[in-house]
């Protein structure tokens, strides 16, 4: 029995490398992007892993990321879900701002407590928990079930929409999750137990 769920952020992105708010906005992965993928799925491969489904999200930073990791297993054909559940938190009326900009204009506290507060969502935006509210419904009805049946599942997806997922799996408070970062294109791995409880955590970060 398997039961592995295999995690992974999505490698850089141009509006990441531009240092822009980008949220449910669809920029392509960078050079960058695109060789942080392949070697999040040259380490997979590394620990002979091989995937019975694969998920991610409706935008295409995740989902070439899902699909570099899948050619590197040699599973390119591998039956892959799309789901708008996984899309990165919408991040409201700050999606096209720069980062930076956006401090200049509303002070680094505000600006910190957008990005990484629990439950303050950015203007016409998702909080975290907003965004767990869809993640994690998802997960447990659509996702879980595979690994639970013994499965090993990949999630290629975005920092926001894994970081709401991860703060559920490790039984995470909100003010716990502030302090949860998660790399481009650095897999974690989860092992279930058959209880749907956590049996290991490991993160493969270079
Ligand atoms: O949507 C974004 O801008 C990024 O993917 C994540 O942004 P954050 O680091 O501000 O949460």
């Amino acid at each position: 029995m398997s039961r592995t769920l295999v995690l992974v952020r999505h490698g850089q992105s141009e509006w990441n490398l531009k240092n822009l708010f980008t949220g449910w906005r669809d920029p392509d992965l960078t050079e960058k992007g695109h060789a942080e993928a392949k070697a999040a799925g040259e380490k997979l491969k590394a620990r002979g892993l091989k995937f019975d489904i694969a998920f991610t999200s409706v935008l295409q930073r995740a989902q070439k990321t899902c699909q570099h990791i899948l050619d590197c297993v040699g599973q390119s054909d591998l039956e892959t879900i799309r789901d708008r559940a996984l899309n990165e938190r919408d991040y409201g009326d700050l999606s096209g701002l720069n980062k930076n900009d956006a401090r200049l204009k509303w002070g680094e506290e505000q600006v910190h407590i957008w990005r990484r507060s629990y439950d303050v969502p950015p203007p016409n935006g998702e909080s975290l928990k907003d965004t767990g509210a869809r993640v994690w419904p998802y997960y447990l009805h659509t996702l879980q079930p595979h690994v639970l049946a013994g499965g090993t599942v990949l999630v290629a997806a975005h920092g926001n929409s894994l970081r709401a997922l991860i703060m559920a799996l490790d039984g995470l408070s909100g003010e716990e999750v502030t302090g949860l970062e998660l790399g481009t294109g650095v897999p974690v791995i989860y092992r279930l137990n058959a209880d749907s409880t956590v049996a290991s955590k490991d993160i493969l970060a270079d």
